[in-house]
């Protein structure tokens, strides 16, 4: 199945759960489109009211989709509230809404440690941080959720599979993995204009690199993926892949990556 292709639901839904969500941005669009596009009984979802027009364009697709005019008014209606706004903004929005003691809250603010938002969405009880990439648009995310809360367990398998973290600390590494995605682009950049400065046309080498690594997809795929196996499969003894993953250990790309993890964990853990 192409990875762009949604993917059949399946069907876990607990009845009647209507979906509140904080913050109509990229991350929560792709969620609203991976809980109700080709979905024949998609979830009532209610979506805060700033960022009209992206709003209304979802409300518009999905019948299922309503915007609420103010963000209490999303909070009343919701069993399940998803904060899906910046880390900035989120003590401030939270701070100012009421929450009930049998709401459950599934945040996606990276960054928000799980006793700041349990304060803010008090007397709230089931709480639950999650790092939604978005394939979640096509039911195809893989996404780490601390604690695993049956509604934030349920929610992501029915947008592909929930992975449960056992810790905070655990979990925030996981943050600061998924902020390597941004330089994994660069480094296909890179490798596209050393194309391009080498005589290939632009419009060519960035298709070339693209169609390269997509080709890998199915690698990728497999449940028991690993790495070292992978690397050395693409490595014939004394081959160009040796050499170029050699020199990039040699001029300690491995320890750069590793530093900047730690880096970023740092500044996740606060
Ligand atoms: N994008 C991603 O791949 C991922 C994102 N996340 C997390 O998800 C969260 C959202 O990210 P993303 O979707 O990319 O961000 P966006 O900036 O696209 O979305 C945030 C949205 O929140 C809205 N907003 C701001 N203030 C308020 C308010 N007072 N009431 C209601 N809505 C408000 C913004 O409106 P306006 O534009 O008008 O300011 C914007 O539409 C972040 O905390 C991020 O850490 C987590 C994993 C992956």
């Amino acid at each position: 199945m192409a990875a762009s292709e949604p993917r059949p639901r399946v069907d876990r839904l607990e009845p009647m759960t209507t979906y509140g969500i904080l913050g109509v941005g990229s991350i929560a669009s792709a969620i609203v489109t991976g809980l109700c596009d080709g979905v024949s009984d998609a979830p009532e979802i209610v979506l805060s009211p700033r960022n009209a027009d992206r709003a209304a364009a979802l409300a518009s697709t999905f019948p299922s989709v309503r915007t609420a005019t103010t963000n209490q008014a999303v909070v009343d209606a919701s069993d399940v509230v998803l904060v899906c706004v910046l880390p900035e903004q989120a003590p401030e929005v939270l701070r100012g809404l009421a929450f009930r003691a049998d709401h459950r809250v599934v945040s996606a603010v990276a960054g928000l440690p799980l006793g700041d938002l349990a304060a803010l969405v008090a007397p709230a009880q089931e709480i639950a941080r999650s790092i939604p990439l978005m394939a979640v648009a096509t039911r195809g995310g893989t996404t780490p959720v601390f604690p695993a809360t049956p509604s934030a367990t349920t929610l992501y398998d029915l947008l592909g599979t929930s992975l449960h973290v056992d810790t905070e600390a655990t979990f925030d590494a996981i943050v600061g993995a998924s902020a390597t995605v941004a330089a994994y682009f660069d480094y296909l950049g890179t490798i596209t204009a050393w194309l391009a400065d080498r005589g290939l046309a632009p419009g060519d080498a960035g298709p070339y690199v693209a169609a390269t690594f997509a080709s890998l997809t199915d690698e990728l795929s497999r449940p028991e993926v690993d790495f070292g196996a992978l690397a050395q499969a693409h490595t014939t003894p004394g081959g160009l892949n040796e050499q170029f993953a050699r020199d990039l250990r040699q001029a300690g790309i491995t320890d750069a990556v590793r530093r900047g993890l730690d880096r970023i964990h740092a500044r996740v853990r606060g």
